[in-house]
């Protein structure tokens, strides 16, 4: 389903309400930002759906590509009623010295149990540029109740990782805000930023698949798919939809 249209209402309309502002958000701004334009996904996995453990799991993806990005993935999934899920990663092209913007957000029965957000560098030994620290740097220190720690394949992100338990109401509005201040800040980065030559290249290549290689030791992402569709399509699924390595 691209952009213009909207022939099927998005799986966001029955999902918790911060994961439906924050994809219609997200979609807001690529648009404001980006020229956008359709990126395939492979075997037509726009809409998939599965079982559970006896309960429906339904995903939705939408990916997109621009001048600077090889592939932008909006991916929503809601399990039963007791699961909604946003997930949001922007692939730069290797030629694009660019972090990688990551956002997920987990929640279950009205309450978010993790929100995460992060800016995170794949070149330069893995330590985003001095515009990047300084724009990010300016920001207000994050203020949140319930913080959670990353898990040890966490080494990814960067000093400017958001992960929290949101509470209800203000804490909410506030990581949607902070997800927000970092997509507008990247997206001004993307544009202004000149591609790179070959040998940076192969760094950035080889930073990207670092990341897509720690992502995918998430076992709580992989837990879900394997339960869902098996072992062999949770991992197809997770090598070449969610992180698809860049060669
Ligand atoms: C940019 C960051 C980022 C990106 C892009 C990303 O994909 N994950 C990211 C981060 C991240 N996710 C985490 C957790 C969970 N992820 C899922 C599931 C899915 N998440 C998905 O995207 C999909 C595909 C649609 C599924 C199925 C569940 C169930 C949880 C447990 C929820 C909880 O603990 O309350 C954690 C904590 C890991 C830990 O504590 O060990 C981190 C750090």
């Amino acid at each position: 389903m691209s952009l213009a249209e909207t022939p099927i209402p998005s799986l966001r309309e029955k999902q918790h309400p911060l994961i439906r502002q924050l994809a219609n958000c997200i979609e807001e701004i690529w648009l404001r930002y980006l020229d956008l334009s359709p990126y395939e996904l492979p075997d037509d996995l726009g809409y998939v759906e599965g079982r559970l453990e006896g309960e429906k799991l339904t995903i939705e993806n939408q990916v997109y590509q621009s001048s600077q990005f090889r592939k932008m993935h909006l991916e929503l999934a809601k399990i039963g009623n007791s699961l909604d899920i946003l997930h949001c990663v922007m692939f730069p092209r290797s030629n694009y010295p660019l972090p990688m913007f990551g956002t997920d957000l987990v929640g279950g029965r009205g309450q978010i149990s993790a929100a995460v957000v992060d800016l995170s560098p794949v070149a330069d030994g893995r330590t985003l540029s001095r515009e990047y620290q300084n724009v990010l740097g300016a920001l207000p220190e994050p203020d949140f109740t319930q913080p959670r720690t990353l898990p040890p394949w966490g080494d990814i992100f960067s000093d400017f990782c958001v992960f929290v338990r949101p509470e209800v109401g203000a804490e909410e509005d506030r990581f949607l805000a902070r997800v927000k201040q970092y997509l507008e800040i990247h997206c001004q980065q993307a544009l202004s930023t000149k591609p790179v030559s070959d040998e940076r290249q192969a760094q950035i290549i080889a930073g990207q698949q670092y990341y897509c290689r720690k992502q995918q030791k998430n076992d709580k992402t992989r837990r879900v798919l394997e339960k869902a569709f098996g072992k062999q399509w949770a991992e197809r699924y997770m090598t070449t939809v969610l992180f698809d390595m860049p060669e």
